[in-house]
């Protein structure tokens, strides 16, 4: 069987006595997904999904072309219902309160749950604004607490030291790399619980996608993390746990190293070993 290993950062090596690696500590759930089931229209992408989403993990989930990996992302921050043939069924909760339920409303959903996405997507504004932009929405005014936020969630986001001597400057003149990193920190900048990354580094060179990846496990002491990836190299690097969807389905959901060492489903053996995909 060929089987992906998982490179240790050199970190992971001086947290054995972190809780949350003893197997024995129950883990907290911030979102938990119960049959669900999603319809564009005719088409059923989404299939009796049951999945638990743990607190201050990185969740991977990977899968072929058009399996419901995107979808399932925008559905955990309701983005979904942008498409006006969607159907939902079933349940999914966000620290135990129904988000499909219409009473719980979106604008709060999107304060603690932030995305972001494969193509960098910074405002045409200063590298400042960029980040000032969604603390000032939720009616932050004071300049000595925004100029805080901003160097603290570019801090966060690893590019402080890169940008500090030019926030007024257009974020569009920064590098992809750099561009992605300030979408990390404008996401920060609302203090959310959780992030959703669909494909956060396919648009990225290397070096970038490495600057990324350590970004992403730096962040994980924070935040819950949900990354959509079709590089299964990068699920192995950086998640903790891994889902494996196909054709709408969840085949299988476990711990990473188990899925890229022994999976139990002969569909995801092949997927991950680049028999289909
Ligand atoms: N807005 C939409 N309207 C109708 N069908 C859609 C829409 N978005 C996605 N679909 C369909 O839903 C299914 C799942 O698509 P989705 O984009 O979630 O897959 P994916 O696994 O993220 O794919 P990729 O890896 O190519 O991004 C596909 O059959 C797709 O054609």
């Amino acid at each position: 069987m060929s089987t992906l290993t998982k490179p240790k950062f050199d970190e992971e090596l001086t947290i054995s006595n972190d809780p949350r690696n003893n197997k024995d500590t129950p883990k907290t759930t911030v979102y938990d997904t119960k049959d669900l089931n999603l319809w564009y229209g005719d088409t059923h992408a989404l299939k009796d999904i049951n999945l638990s989403i743990y607190e201050k993990e990185v969740t991977a989930i990977i899968g072929p072309s058009g399996c419901g990996k995107s979808t399932y992302l925008k559905t955990l921050n309701r983005m979904v219902e942008l498409v006006p043939s969607v159907r939902t069924s079933g349940m999914i909760t966000y620290k135990g309160k129904s988000v499909l339920d219409k009473s719980f409303k979106v604008e709060d959903l999107r304060t603690k749950v932030g995305m972001v996405f494969q193509k960098p997507n910074p405002f045409p504004k200063s590298i400042y604004d960029n980040i000032a932009y969604g603390p000032k929405i939720h009616g932050i005014r004071n300049k000595k607490t925004l100029d805080e936020i901003v160097e603290k969630s570019l801090r966060g986001a690893s590019i402080w030291d890169e940008v500090k001597d030019r926030l007024k400057e257009n974020a569009y003149g920064l590098s992809g790399g750099q561009q992605q990193r300030i979408c990390i920190a404008r996401c920060l900048a609302i203090e959310p619980d959780v992030i959703l990354m669909d494909e956060p580094t396919s648009a990225l060179d290397p070096k970038s996608t490495l600057r990324v990846e350590e970004l992403i496990h730096e962040l994980k002491k924070e935040y819950s993390i949900i990354i959509v990836t079709h590089n299964m190299q990068q699920a192995a690097r950086i998640s903790d746990r891994t889902a494996f969807f196909l054709n709408g389905e969840v085949i299988e959901f476990d711990e990473t190293d188990k899925i890229f060492t022994t999976p139990t489903d002969s569909r995801t053996e092949d997927y991950i070993s680049g028999r289909f995909g």
